[in-house]
């Protein structure tokens, strides 16, 4: 069996040091190595704990290391990180536990160096109950938060005061939420079945598709999701799709990998009508067509395509999905080392290429028909300023609000554009609408 915490040590690794996704690093990681059932909650809870705090570890780190954090071996400094974590954030793991495993790993990873990290450790419990001393008050959310400075100052411009509601929203522990597809069972039933099956289950509050599962039991295994009856997906994600579907229409998604809200329009055109499904690499062209068989859907085809691309053959044709490449500032909750691995010029970057996919999305819309323009991220530029610079460039188009009604995190702007605070139940995301005249 392998050791929980030496798991952690080599998953976080993949993830800070060869620039692998905490997600997909893992589930390698749980389908490959000889892992307790019971240890792979506390693996995830590390893994995600010290990403999400990574800044303020690696700042504790530093005032008690004798060497620059810099010239400390990836393994070393990534125990140290999980044993910090432990200590400052989980309250259930005794000081001594973590410090002796701390050095028990150590002397496999790294020859003499276990002194080096009991001296840190011990060094942080010593202090622990110290004041921090901050010399601005961005700095000491900075630590508290653990977000890096550029990004505090981009929520604090765009959002005024709702930015420490946004970065505490950003460091909540999700919740997993299904969406039932309603071609196979209602809601009702779905949610029937799972209580059954002893899940903590409830109905999602904003969308009528969704359910709501607490708790460390996986729904992977569950027959429900098998038989194609649930799909893992975001509540906000969960929102697009019936503002896009209409009689008689067909559709064109322009990014759609791994297919979520896809399959979702198929879903609600009753698997009737045409819907085209792009994305620029193959082998998530693939996770789309695994997604359409588990749910039995047939009306979508998915193709390899650069949404840059301009189809004439489809000019027109369709309501259109632009469910955009974005810097994914609102999924955070979920992919924590997006707070370190964005910086500035990457957003400026990546407004460029969605305000290009706009201007393809646009010839193929019909008259009549919805162009839908959806982001993951609460970045402005990306959302917003976007879609209305699109407005000044075609007028062919106008805001077609959307109408979900009034929440606490819920913010639309005068057009009718909504953007979703993120918070323990839904990630941060953006949605507008425009139809062409
Ligand atoms: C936000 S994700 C889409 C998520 C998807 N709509 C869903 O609900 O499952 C954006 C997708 O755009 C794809 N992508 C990035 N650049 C692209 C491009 N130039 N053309 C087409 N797809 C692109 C990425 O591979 C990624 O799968």
């Amino acid at each position: 069996m392998t050791n929980a915490r030496e798991v952690s040590v080599d998953v976080l690794g993949k993830v800070l040091n060869q620039g692998a996704y905490s997600n997909i690093a893992l589930d390698h990681a749980f389908s490959s190595a000889d892992i307790k059932e019971e240890d792979k909650g506390l693996v995830t809870e590390i893994i995600y704990g010290t990403l999400k705090y990574l800044l303020a570890i690696d700042r504790i780190i530093e005032k008690h290391s004798s060497i620059a954090l810099k010239k400390i071996e990836d393994d070393v400094l990534n125990i140290l990180r999980i044993s910090v974590y432990q200590m400052k954030y989980l309250d259930r793991i005794p000081t001594y536990a973590v410090l002796n495993e701390a050095v028990e790993l150590t002397k496999k990873k790294s020859r003499g160096a276990s002194g080096f990290v009991n001296g840190v450790l011990r060094g942080y419990v010593r202090s622990q109950n110290e004041k921090m001393v901050f010399a601005s008050t961005l700095e000491k959310d900075s630590f508290n938060f653990s977000f890096p400075v550029w990004m505090i100052e981009l929520f604090k411009e765009q959002y005024g005061k709702a930015y420490k509601k946004i970065l505490a929203g950003l460091n909540e522990r999700p919740v997993i939420t299904y969406r039932v597809n309603t071609l196979k069972m209602t809601r009702e039933e779905a949610l029937k079945r799972l209580l059954d099956l002893g899940y903590d289950a409830r109905k999602t509050l904003i969308s009528p598709y969704g359910i709501e599962v607490k708790g460390g039991k996986s729904v992977a295994g569950n027959p429900l999701f098998q038989q194609g009856v649930l799909t893992v997906q975001d509540e906000s994600s969960m929102l697009v799709a019936p503002l896009l579907v209409e009689e008689s229409r067909n559709y064109m998604d322009l990014c759609s990998a791994p297919g979520g809200k896809t399959t979702h329009i198929a879903e609600l055109s009753d698997d009737q009508a045409e819907i085209h499904a792009f994305d620029i690499y193959e082998a998530k062209v693939k996770l789309i067509e695994e997604n359409m068989e588990r749910l039995g859907l047939h009306s979508i085809i998915a193709e390899v395509n650069d949404g840059l691309n301009d189809l004439p053959a489809y000019h027109e044709s369709a309501n259109v999905l632009l469910d955009a490449p974005c810097s994914g500032l609102g999924i955070i909750r979920k992919k924590p080392e997006i707070k370190y691995t964005k910086n500035q010029k990457e957003l400026a970057e990546l407004v460029k290429i969605q305000r290009r996919l706009l201007e393809t999305a646009a010839a193929y819309v019909p008259s009549g028909g919805i162009l839908l323009y959806s982001t993951c991220t609460l970045n402005k530029k990306e959302n917003e300023e976007n879609i209305r610079w699109f407005l000044d460039n075609h007028p062919e188009f106008t805001p077609l609000p959307v109408e979900l009604g009034e929440q606490d995190h819920f913010q639309y702007t005068e057009e009718g554009f909504l953007t979703i605070l993120p918070g323990k139940t839904m990630d941060g995301f953006f949605i507008s609408r425009v139809r062409k005249k």
